[in-house]
């Protein structure tokens, strides 16, 4: 059995109590229809007694399973055989400290860092989750892999199934809601591509259903594998600070399944007694797809020690139906107004402790472009942790030498028609693609100099401009 029979599933609804094996491919509770969690008899797994064990690991990455950034750390999610995990080398992605975008956050010098999972193979974040669910399926036999995909679980899904010839990856996509950097990697890996007439929630519907009905194994984070490889990242944020617990964790929020890992994490880390505190966690919705931002800040919604009043989220999914509400946002990857992880978001926000922000468009451009200029480069949705760490500096919440890691949760190229419509000076292509968002400037734009093909011109305006 490739699995570890000290790891075993159980239901996030206590009262439930439903617990299966490892080796079921579950996104709900078939009892109660809550999420499931991966769990562990550490008692029995046998976790190091302390964090520093993990720098031999670092020492070892040229050996197969630590050559991983996420099985680097593989006593700290250990449900497969490690013998057995599927990895492309994904989460080798480094902490930064940056001192330029920290003064555009308002931090003193040396307190904001970025985690910069954009270096990841496939460019995102998603590689950590993906490797994870693609090693759980791989365990259990599965020969067909889908997700719905807002474009960078798709990209991953396609990239893990053409690097390692395991699966058939079946992508299901909103039409018109994926940017042009994610689609062409899910065409060039070849993975089969469903577009539906409709929007990211439509999708996810459908692709439950569809898994459900065609017994395809489901890789969106409800996957509660997905979850145990993105714990990794803060592993690597500890392990860069040299197991120093930060401040503060600031990261964008869309399906809400990193917010939920991070949550995880710590809760583990805690439990073991290999961190003694925990840090502040801050959860950031653009304004067009706000969810949890309403619920957790305004309707106080709480998860309760697990009592969390979900009629409140019924209640509010009501009301957007009912006013014909989408989520509408530049950043598509957070483009989502119902979160599949939002309880175990809630449990994660409890434990740390955690405030949920929302910032608009044109903040989450100007943060990019700071990000971008500060050497690093982002999609929309990632610069969402910058701007959401600036508005909570603002707002006193966030004090300024406190030490602030944001999440860089995907690569600049990712979405290269919103950069370039920042930075152009055509204002009809600005018009088009951030005018109609709400956008009404590009503070920081950096913009081409148009010059005639004239050797005495190019050196006058060269020497204008630089
Ligand atoms: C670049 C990027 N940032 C943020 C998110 C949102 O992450 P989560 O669903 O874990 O909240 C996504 C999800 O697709 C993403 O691709």
């Amino acid at each position: 059995m490739p699995l570890n029979d000290f790891a075993y599933q159980r239901c996030l609804n206590h009262q439930c109590g439903y617990t299966c094996g490892p080796e079921e491919a579950r996104t709900a509770c078939p009892k109660c229809g809550d999420l499931l969690d991966v769990l562990y008899d550490w008692n029995r797994s046998k976790p190091p007694s302390s964090l520093k064990y993990f720098e031999e690991m670092w020492s070892r990455r040229n050996e197969p399973l630590r050559f991983s950034g996420i099985y680097r750390f593989h006593e700290l999610l250990p449900f497969a055989k490690p013998e057995t995990v599927v990895t492309v080398g994904e989460g080798q992605t480094l902490l930064q400290q940056s001192d330029f975008v920290g003064t555009y956050v308002g931090m003193k010098p040396g307190r904001l860092y970025l985690q910069y999972e954009g270096m990841n193979p496939s460019g995102s974040f998603k590689d950590n989750g993906m490797s994870a669910a693609f090693t759980h399926a791989h365990a259990i036999g599965a020969k067909r892999a889908a997700c719905a995909s807002t474009g960078n679980t798709s990209a991953s899904l396609a990239m893990y199934c053409a690097a390692t010839r395991l699966m058939k990856a079946v992508i299901f996509i909103g039409s018109g809601k994926i940017s042009y950097g994610k689609l062409s990697q899910a065409l060039d890996y070849g993975a089969l591509t469903v577009q539906i007439a409709g929007d990211f929630d439509d999708a996810m519907a459908r692709v439950q259903e569809i898994s459900r009905d065609l017994g395809i194994y489901l890789v969106n984070s409800v996957n509660p594998f997905r979850l145990e490889g993105q714990k990794s990242i803060m592993f690597r944020v500890l392990e860069a600070l040299r197991w120093e617990v930060p401040d503060w964790i600031v990261v964008p929020g869309g399906n809400l399944g990193n917010s939920s890992a991070f949550g995880k994490a710590f809760m583990e880390l805690k439990e073991l007694g290999l961190i003694d505190r925990v840090p502040r966690l801050a959860v950031i919705n653009a304004s067009g797809a706000d969810t949890l931002f309403e619920l957790f800040e305004h309707r106080g919604l709480r998860w309760n020690g697990g009592r969390a009043n979900m009629s409140i989220v019924d209640h509010y999914y009501q009301e957007l139906d009912q006013l014909g509400r989408k989520a509408s946002t530049i950043a598509s990857a957070i483009e989502i107004n119902r979160p599949v992880n939002l309880r175990k978001c809630l449990r994660a926000l409890e434990f740390c402790d955690g405030v949920v922000r929302q910032v608009t468009d044109q903040e989450m451009l100007d943060a990019k472009a700071k990000v971008g200029a500060g050497g690093f480069g982002c999609e929309p949705a990632s610069a969402a942790s910058v701007a959401g760490a600036r508005l909570l500096r603002d707002q006193g919440i966030i004090g300024s030498d406190e030490r602030v890691v944001c999440i860089l949760t995907g690569h600049q190229l990712k979405d290269p028609t919103a950069t370039v419509a920042y930075h152009t000076t055509d204002q009809e292509q600005f018009n088009k693609v951030l005018g109609s968002r709400g956008v009404k400037r590009a503070s920081f734009a950096n913009r081409a100099v148009a010059v005639p093909n004239d050797l005495g011109e190019i050196i006058k305006a060269i020497q204008l401009y630089s």
